[in-house]
C-alpha cells in the first residue's frame, strides 16, 4: 500500500506538516497550493525537504475553474495554468488536479469543455505534467465523475486522466460500482475521504465536515474495492477538510491519519478474496472483563463499591491493586502514587484470540504496555489508547486467570450483575480519533451519533458497541469550551429498586434529581403515581420507548468518574438520553 496525504488535513506551515507526515509513514503528499503560497520556503527548498524527508509530491492542487468557460477567458486560464506548471517543475511535482469549473462557467457544453481540457493537457505536456481531472460535488456543470470521465475520455490526451475523490461521489449519492468502468491507468489520482450524513449544502459539508475513514457514514471500504478492481494501483491519498484537524497537533493529526488508511485497506482487501489481509483479524470482545480504576487514594471508592452492594474479592498477592465485583462486573483498584485524581485507567475485553487482537493494535500503531507481571500470573496483552487508556485483551477467561492472584476476599456474591456500558469523555479535538480507534483497534461498530444539551453546550454522544450490544461504549464529546465531563461504568442489575433501597440504608447519597423532573415524568408517561412516588424518593431516572423500559441512578462523582446503576425492562436498548440533561445539570450544580 502506498499512501499520501493532502497538506490541507494538517495545522501548521508547510515544512511542519511535511516532517509529521514523514514521521507518521507517509509515502507522500499533495502540496495544497494555498500552502506553498504562504510559505517562506522556495519551491526548490520544499522539493529538496521533501527528498530529504523521503516523501514524494504525488500531487499539486487544486487549478480551478479552468474549462466551460469562453474563449477568451479560457486564454487567461492557460496563462495562469503555466504559471502554476513552472510552479510545479521547480517542485518536481508532475501530477496537477484541476477540479471542475465551480465558479466561472459560462458554456453547459461537454464539447467545449472536452476541447479546452485537451488544450490545458497539452500547454500541461509542454512542462512534462500530467492533469487529474476531478467532479467536484458542487461543480456548475459537471459534478458527476461518471460525467468528469465522458469529457477525459472526449479530450483524449495521454496526460490527461480523472482524479476520484470519495467525498464528491458518495455525498451526492452516487453508485461507486461505475468506477469498474473506468480504464484503471485513467485514474491518475484517488483521494479518500469519510464524512458524516449530514443535511446541508455541499460545500460547506465538504470544506468542514470531512472525516479520516472510519469515522463517518461512507461505506469506504466498498469505494475503494471498486477503485481497485478498475486496475488502480497509484497511492491512497488522504484530503480531509475539518476545521478539528487543521488546529490539532500535526504529529497526532498524521499518526491518526496514518491508522485510518492502514484500516481502510485491510477493510477493502477484506472484501477481495483474491487479496491477502493487511492487519491481523479483529477481536470483536466478548464481554468486558475488568474495568480498572486508578488513583493515589481510593479509599474512597472502596466505600463506594461496599454501598453499592459490591463484594470485594480481595487484594493482588504483589501489587497494590483491589479487586471486587457485582455478579460478572469486575473492578479493579489501582493504587499509582502520581495520579492524584482517580479515573478509569483502563478495560480489559474478553477475546477469542488475545495475541491477533494485540498485533493488530500495534500494527494500527497503538503502542503495547508494559504490565508488571511476574512467574505465575497471566500476562494480559494490551495497548494505550490515544487518551491513555489502557486496554488489555483476555483469552483465558475463568477462575484460573488472572482472578486467582487476588487473595483474602470473600467469595463473588450471587448477585446477578454485568457491565451495561462504560461512558468515556473526550476533549472536543480527540474524538474522531477515539472513533477510529474504537472502530480499527476495538472492533466495534458505531451507531449514528446523537446530541444531549448539558448546561455548558450540547454533548455529542456516539455508542460504540459489539453487534450483540454486549459491549457498549458511549463516547462522549464535550462542548469545546466546557471542562470535560467525568466518565462512568454503568452496571446492569435485576431489581434497581431493591438494590437502590439498600445503597440508601448503606447511606449512600445519589445524586439528587429536581422534583420538577417528576411533573415532567408524569406528564411523559401514564404511570401509576405510587411508582412515581418511589422513583422520586429513590432520586431514580426512568425513561419508556416502544421496546421497554429503563430505570437508572447515579452515584457522586470521585475524582474523574462516577457509577451508574441501571435496570433495563423488555427490550429498551438505549441509554436514557431523555435523562442526561438531568445528569449534567446535577453534576455542574455540584461542582458550583
Ligand atoms: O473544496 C475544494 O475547493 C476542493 C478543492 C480540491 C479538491 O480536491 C476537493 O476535493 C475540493
Ligand atoms: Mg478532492
Amino acid at each position: 500500500m502506498v499512501t499520501s496525504i493532502a497538506s490541507v488535513c494538517l495545522s501548521g506551515s508547510l515544512t511542519e506538516k511535511l516532517h509529521a507526515c514523514a514521521k507518521a509513514g507517509f509515502d507522500g503528499v499533495e502540496i495544497m497550493d494555498a500552502d506553498l503560497t504562504v510559505a517562506y520556503e522556495s519551491p526548490e527548498e520544499i522539493r529538496a525537504l521533501c527528498q530529504r524527508l523521503g516523501l514524494r509530491i504525488d500531487m499539486f492542487q487544486p487549478f480551478r475553474d479552468a474549462e466551460g468557460v469562453e474563449d477568451e477567458v479560457f486564454e487567461e486560464n492557460l496563462r495562469r495554468a503555466r504559471e502554476k506548471f513552472r510552479t510545479m517543475n521547480r517542485l518536481g511535482a508532475d501530477l496537477m488536479l484541476v477540479c471542475s469549473n465551480a465558479g466561472t462557467a459560462s458554456i453547459d457544453d461537454d464539447q467545449v469543455a472536452a476541447r479546452q481540457l485537451g488544450e490545458l493537457a497539452d500547454a500541461a505536456a509542454e512542462y512534462g505534467v500530467r492533469i487529474a481531472y476531478e467532479a467536484l460535488a458542487w461543480g456548475r456543470y459537471v459534478s458527476d465523475y461518471r460525467h468528469a470521465w465522458r469529457l477525459v475520455q472526449a479530450a483524449d490526451r495521454p496526460n490527461l486522466g480523472t482524479c476520484l475523490d470519495s467525498f464528491h461521489i458518495l455525498s451526492r449519492g452516487h453508485d461507486p460500482a461505475g468506477i469498474e468502468q473506468i480504464e484503471g491507468e485513467k485514474i491518475f489520482f484517488l483521494q479518500l475521504a469519510d464524512a458524516p450524513q449530514l443535511d446541508m449544502d455541499l460545500l460547506s459539508w465538504s470544506r468542514h465536515h470531512r472525516l479520516f475513514p472510519g469515522e463517518g457514514a461512507f461505506d469506504l471500504a466498498q469505494f475503494l474495492f471498486h477503485v481497485l478492481r478498475a486496475g488502480y494501483r497509484g497511492p491512497l491519498s488522504l484530503e480531509v477538510f475539518n476545521d478539528t484537524f487543521r488546529q490539532t497537533d500535526v504529529y497526532r493529526t498524521a499518526a491518526h491519519a496514518q491508522r485510518s488508511l492502514t484500516w481502510l485497506a485491510d477493510q477493502a482487501a477484506a472484501l477481495d478474496h483474491r487479496r491477502q489481509s493487511i492487519l491481523p483479524a479483529a477481536q470483536p470482545p466478548r464481554a468486558i472483563d475488568f474495568v480498572e480504576i486508578a488513583g493515589v487514594d481510593l479509599a474512597e471508592v472502596d466505600h463506594l463499591m461496599d454501598q453499592l452492594g459490591f463484594a470485594f474479592r480481595g487484594r493482588h498477592r504483589r501489587k497494590p491493586v483491589r479487586l471486587w465485583s457485582y455478579g460478572e462486573a469486575r473492578i479493579i483498584l489501582n493504587e499509582q502514587p502520581k495520579l492524584q485524581t482517580p479515573k478509569i485507567a483502563g478495560l480489559g475485553l474478553e477475546v477469542a484470540d488475545s495475541a491477533p487482537a494485540a498485533e493488530r493494535a500495534e500494527a494500527l500503531g497503538a503502542p503495547p504496555v508494559f504490565r508488571n507481571t511476574s512467574t505465575g500470573e497471566q500476562n494480559l496483552r494490551g495497548v494505550s489508547s490515544p487518551d491513555g487508556t489502557e486496554i488489555f485483551w483476555n483469552d483465558q477467561i475463568g477462575p484460573d486467570g488472572w482472578i486467582s492472584e487476588f487473595e483474602g476476599g470473600l467469595a463473588p456474591n450471587g448477585d446477578s450483575g454485568t457491565i451495561d456500558h462504560v461512558n468515556l469523555s473526550y476533549p472536543w479535538q480527540d474524538f474522531e480519533e477515539a472513533v477510529l480507534f474504537a472502530t480499527s483497534v476495538l472492533g466495534l461498530e458505531a451507531t449514528p451519533a446523537a446530541e444531549v444539551p448539558g448546561p455548558l453546550g450540547l454533548v455529542r454522544s456516539q455508542v460504540m458497541h459489539t453487534a450483540d450490544r454486549i459491549v457498549r461504549l458511549p463516547l462522549n464529546l464535550a462542548p469545546p469550551t466546557a471542562p470535560v465531563p467525568p466518565r462512568h461504568i454503568a452496571l446492569a442489575c435485576d431489581d434497581i429498586i431493591a438494590v437502590a433501597a439498600d445503597a440508601r440504608s448503606r447511606g449512600l447519597q445519589f445524586l439528587a434529581v429536581p422534583d420538577n423532573y417528576y411533573d415532567d415524568l408524569a406528564a411523559r408517561f401514564p404511570l401509576a403515581p405510587d411508582f412515581i412516588h418511589r422513583l422520586k424518593d429513590l432520586d431514580l431516572l426512568y425513561d419508556q420507548d416502544d421496546a421497554g423500559e429503563f430505570i437508572h441512578f447515579y452515584t457522586p462523582t470521585i475524582g474523574d468518574f462516577f457509577l451508574e446503576m441501571v435496570e433495563r425492562r423488555g427490550q429498551y436498548d438505549g441509554y436514557g438520553a431523555p435523562n442526561a440533561p438531568v445528569r449534567l445539570a446535577a453534576q455542574r450544580s455540584l461542582l458550583s
